[in-house]
């Protein structure tokens, strides 16, 4: 609450010095010897003190499986965008982090979670692994060759498991109470579809039938007579890493009780990966205008979580099969065809045309835009049999929801809160998730559409790396080149999902881009434009004198 770091999540990650009872004592000390009131100064002299700075648990680690020339650069024909393939695989040396010796010795004096096997971390302010952005990064690293730093990671997440019963949020103990969208048997997938190591995925069944079970158990409500799945936090308080943040938006609440409620809502956003977001939003009038405090995020039926977990069974069936379980198999085929039915009859709106998020308190479908409205499509959580009028019906959502507009990418939302995940943010899971959907459906006009935005994607990430040299974490609709910002902390550069994604989408559509006629073509693209808008104008100005001399003199 001293505010003595521009980020808050700063001093959570600083290293204790001393044991955290020795360090307990001395704080009780100190704050008695102040009266209970510190100033700022001496409260900052205190954290010197008796804390170390942040990120010093952690080494730059270089990848030992990297390699200078992976194959899918073979697979892009641009020299701009092949180039930009080479730097993107560099920069993987630049986000791996191994763990000192001292926090497998002394992890009590760390906040971060002690893992066995060095990470990709996605970058700036996030020095450790993050749930669900690990299923980016370790998808762009098997397109990079770099299967045991893959497989490292997935490792890592499948010891925590086996430790605490589940993944959090993030590898720090502060996020204990929470996970994020449960993608680790995705990443399981995709090591095997590449490696084609059956014997990996069969040994992973029982923490990935482990980890599937937590999600159920701590998760489910009932809508509409059926199971479903909410994102819900477990904890008490508000979150470590945005303490004052949480303390502040809580104090429009008067009891303990409600400040509790709040704290868990925000929590079980950022569980979700959208922290924050008016899709969270339920006023009193049951809509999603409002901010923070409005925030109800454990009565609404995320379309997102509920088609992730249906994905979860299948793979679990999936390898089930492999290992030759029939019984095991049609147990977790008959999960997932449960899913998909209550999928189906609460979430898909035929309306809408197109799967909605459901409000538990006012029992109704939340009519409004959200990338995650389309995850069902990713994961195939729809009957096979509806494919063209599932597509047809999406594809005319998309048309009205004017989606197709915007040079940037497809937005998170269409309502502008300044929160991140609200307008005019554009972040790349999402973006790939949609995109991939369109795709996996298969019908012509989804595909077509889907290679578009998959192809603007590639082009808008690349004009802005190449006017400033960066990944980011989000990006801006509204402008083609552009980052995105707003939220609770400043702009982060990187960055892993960003990477995996286009990494993915390079060696998926690099025969086919080419940079010419585009705005991410050329040394420097405002540089063309700036020679265009010259151009322009002299040729009024010379048009011009031409009319002013021949008609008024
Ligand atoms: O410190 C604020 C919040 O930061 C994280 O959320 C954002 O970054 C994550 C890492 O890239 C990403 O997984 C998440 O989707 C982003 O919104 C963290 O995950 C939150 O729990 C935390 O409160």
């Amino acid at each position: 609450m001293a505010k003595l770091f521009p980020d808050s999540k700063t001093f959570v990650d600083m290293k204790l010095k001393a044991s955290p009872e020795k360090t307990m004592e001395l704080f009780e000390a100190f704050m008695a010897s102040k009266n209970n009131a510190p100033t700022n100064d001496e409260i900052r002299k205190f954290v010197n003190d008796n804390f170390g700075d942040k990120g010093t648990e952690l080494e730059v680690w270089s990848p030992t499986d990297w390699v200078e020339n992976p194959a899918f650069l073979n697979l892009v024909n641009d020299p701009d965008l092949k180039q930009w393939g080479m730097d993107l695989n560099n920069i993987w040396k630049e986000l791996g982090r191994k763990m000192k010796d001292d926090v497998h010795k002394n992890p009590e004096y760390y906040s971060i979670i002690p893992v066995p096997n060095p990470v990709i971390v996605p970058g700036g302010r996030f020095i450790e692994f993050y749930y669900w952005d690990s299923y980016w990064i370790i998808r762009g690293l098997l397109y990079c060759e770099m299967r045991n730093t893959a497989r490292g990671m997935i490792e890592n997440l499948m010891s925590i498991v086996q430790r605490i019963g589940f993944i959090p949020n993030g590898g720090r103990v502060y996020y204990w109470g929470r996970s994020q969208p449960p993608l680790l048997a995705g990443m399981v997938k995709s090591y095997v579809d590449f490696t084609k190591d059956d014997r990996f995925a069969i040994n992973a069944l029982e923490i990935l039938e482990h980890e599937f079970e937590y999600f159920i158990n701590n998760h489910s409500v009932q809508a509409k007579g059926h199971d479903l799945a909410v994102y819900r936090d477990s904890s008490k308080g508000p979150r470590p890493e945005s303490y004052s943040e949480d303390v502040e938006t809580a104090e429009s609440f008067h009891t303990d009780e409600a400040k509790e409620d709040h704290y868990s809502e925000l929590k079980s956003a950022a569980e979700s990966g959208m922290d924050f977001s008016s899709r969270w939003y339920i006023n009193e009038n049951g809509t999603n205008i409002g901010n923070l405090s409005d925030a109800k995020t454990r009565s609404i039926v995320p379309v997102d979580l509920n088609a992730i977990l249906y994905w979860n069974a299948k793979i679990i069936a999936e390898f089930h099969a492999k290992a030759g379980n029939v019984d095991k198999m049609a147990e977790y085929e008959t999960k997932a065809q449960k899913i998909k039915e209550a999928i189906q009859a609460v979430l898909w709106n035929e309306e809408a045309g197109c799967w909605l998020d459901y409000d538990l308190i006012n029992e109704k479908p939340r009519d409004y835009f959200v990338t995650s409205n389309l995850a069902p499509l990713w994961v195939k959580a729809y009957n096979i049999s509806d494919t063209d009028k599932i597509s047809a019906s999406v594809l005319s959502y998309i048309e009205k929801n004017k989606l197709d507009t915007f040079p940037g990418g497809v937005p998170n939302t269409l309502y502008h809160t300044g929160e991140q995940w609200d307008f005019p943010n554009v972040w790349a899971p999402l973006q790939y998730i949609v995109i991939e959907g369109l795709d996996n459906i298969g019908t012509p006009e989804a595909q077509k559409l889907s290679k578009s935005w998959g192809h603007r994607w590639v082009k808008s990430n690349f004009a802005a790396y190449r006017d400033s040299r960066a990944m980011f974490e989000k990006y801006d609709a509204e402008k083609f080149g552009g980052h995105g910002g707003g939220g609770e902390y400043g702009v982060q550069k990187g960055f892993g999902w960003t990477n995996g994604v286009i990494i993915e989408w390079l060696a998926k559509y690099g025969h086919e881009i080419s940079l010419s006629n585009t705005g991410a073509a050329g040394p420097n693209s405002r540089f063309v434009s700036l020679l265009g808008v010259t151009a322009i104008a002299l040729i009024g100005a010379f048009a011009g004198r031409f009319i002013w001399r021949t008609w008024f003199k």
